[in-house]
């Protein structure tokens, strides 16, 4: 029986594909949970699926020996410790587009309103206030907006701004087709001195942590409005309030934090709390109803093809090796320690075993190598056994 437990309220279509591959043994939780709660959830998880709030260590994943997958129902990976559980034998798998459009509509959204000083003036009426005024308010056409990451996200926030007669420019650290008018410009400081709106969609990790600092911070043009909704350590949160109560920026949308609130009673902890000028928002940029329910089919499909047939095409952290029709009795799925030889190896062991192959894929991948046998002959527990053994063999399982 394989064991999956989804955490972080995963929309029910992923379960729907589960059951409909006649995996029955699904198991829901509507959060993330905490270490221990995690700790005992994942010791007899067979696959896992999460979001962005759990963060799966080196610790957590040695604590699941019988974890063969994990699917981030979400783009981010950052959560998972990619080179631990790849050393594991275990493929992570992302939904690399189905949220792209919801977040790239919210942050056109935060664009318009922030330039037309929404926020502040929807606060003040709050609070009994009716300040009828132009002061500081202005049109998207013609404005510059700055795209930081010009990736699945970032082209399409420009492509969409430019629907609305804004100029695009972006910089990205790799060569980008840039799509309709949009201009890339040769460094950060280049783009952040001509953007009226910056809107940051980079990865995050170790490459991004505070990207946007003091520095880039008073490099920006006076009165403009920086927005993230890619990752919380990008921007230095501390210089960000100075610059704006400094009025050096007119203001800004944060959808992610350097650390977020795990629960939904639990306060954002910010020195923004309180800006009229700042949307804060608690990192809900992807979701929408269409964007989780193709992100659970997505990720649940991808999940089940590896887990019935070892196909890890897609995977983040892992040798691609895509879906084929299985061919003999049976199909190990073997990953191994990358050194010379040990597909001869893994061969001469299949044969002492009585195993004559069909059809085998290698693909290898930094310090592993995953293969794909389909063999006739009688795989047994005996047989696992052996070929689990074997000094190269990092993991080793039967798929059926
Ligand atoms: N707020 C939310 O709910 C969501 C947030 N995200 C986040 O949005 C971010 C972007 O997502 P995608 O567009 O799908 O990723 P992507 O991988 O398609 O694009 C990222 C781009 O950033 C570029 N890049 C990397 N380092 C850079 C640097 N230092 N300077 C400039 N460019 C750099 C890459 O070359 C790439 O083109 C990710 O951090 C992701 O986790 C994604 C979905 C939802
Ligand atoms: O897709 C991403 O990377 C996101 O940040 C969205 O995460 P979430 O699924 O909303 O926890």
């Amino acid at each position: 029986m394989t064991r999956i437990v989804l955490f972080e309220n995963i929309h029910p279509s992923a379960k729907e594909v589960f059951n409909g591959a006649g995996l029955d043994d699904v198991v829901t939780h509507a959060s993330s949970l905490p270490p221990d709660a995690l700790r005992e959830a994942l010791a007899t998880a067979h696959a896992v699926g999460i979001r962005s709030r759990t963060h799966l260590d080196a610790t957590l994943l040695a604590g699941a020996p019988d974890l063969r997958v994990i699917g981030c129902f979400c783009i981010g990976t950052n959560q998972v410790d990619l080179d631990a559980a790849m050393l594991r034998g275990v493929p992570v798998f992302n939904a690399p587009f189905s949220n792209t459009r919801s977040v790239a509509e919210m942050v056109l959204a935060e664009a318009i309103l922030l330039m037309r000083r929404i926020p502040e003036k929807n606060a003040r009426v709050h609070r009994g206030h009716w300040d009828k005024t132009a002061s500081g308010a202005f049109e998207a056409r013609g404005k510059t907006l700055g795209v930081v990451g010009y990736g699945n996200i970032g082209s399409q926030v420009g492509t969409l701004a430019e629907t609305c007669g804004m100029r695009v420019v972006f910089y990205d650290v790799e060569a980008k087709l840039p799509l309709g008018n949009a201009r890339a410009m040769p460094s950060l400081e280049a783009l952040l001195g001509q953007s009226d709106v910056v809107t940051l969609h980079v990865p995050g990790g170790k490459g991004t942590k505070n990207i946007i600092d003091a520095a880039a911070l008073a490099a920006m043009k006076p009165g403009a409005i920086l927005i993230n909704a890619s990752r919380g350590t990008v921007v230095d949160i501390e210089a960000l309030h100075e610059s704006l109560a400094a009025k050096h920026l007119s203001g800004a949308a944060l959808d992610v934090f350097p650390t977020e609130p795990k629960s939904v009673d639990e306060p954002l902890a910010s020195p923004l709390i309180g800006m009229d000028n700042v949307i804060l928002t608690p990192h809900i940029g992807g979701s929408t109803q269409e964007s989780q329910e193709n992100i659970g089919r997505e990720v649940a499909e991808k999940l089940v093809r590896f887990l019935q047939g070892g196909a890890t095409k897609g995977a983040v952290n892992f040798p691609e090796i895509p879906y084929q029709d299985p061919v003999g009795s049976a199909r190990i799925l073997h990953v191994h320690r990358n050194s010379p030889g040990a597909l001869g190896t893994l061969s001469s062991l299949m044969a002492e075993q009585g195993l004559n192959i069909l059809s085998q894929n290698l693909q290898t991948r930094g310090q592993i190598g995953y293969v794909v046998s389909d063999v006739e002959g009688k795989v047994d527990d005996t047989v696992l056994a052996a070929l689990r053994a074997h000094p190269i063999t990092v993991r080793c399982d039967l798929v059926p």
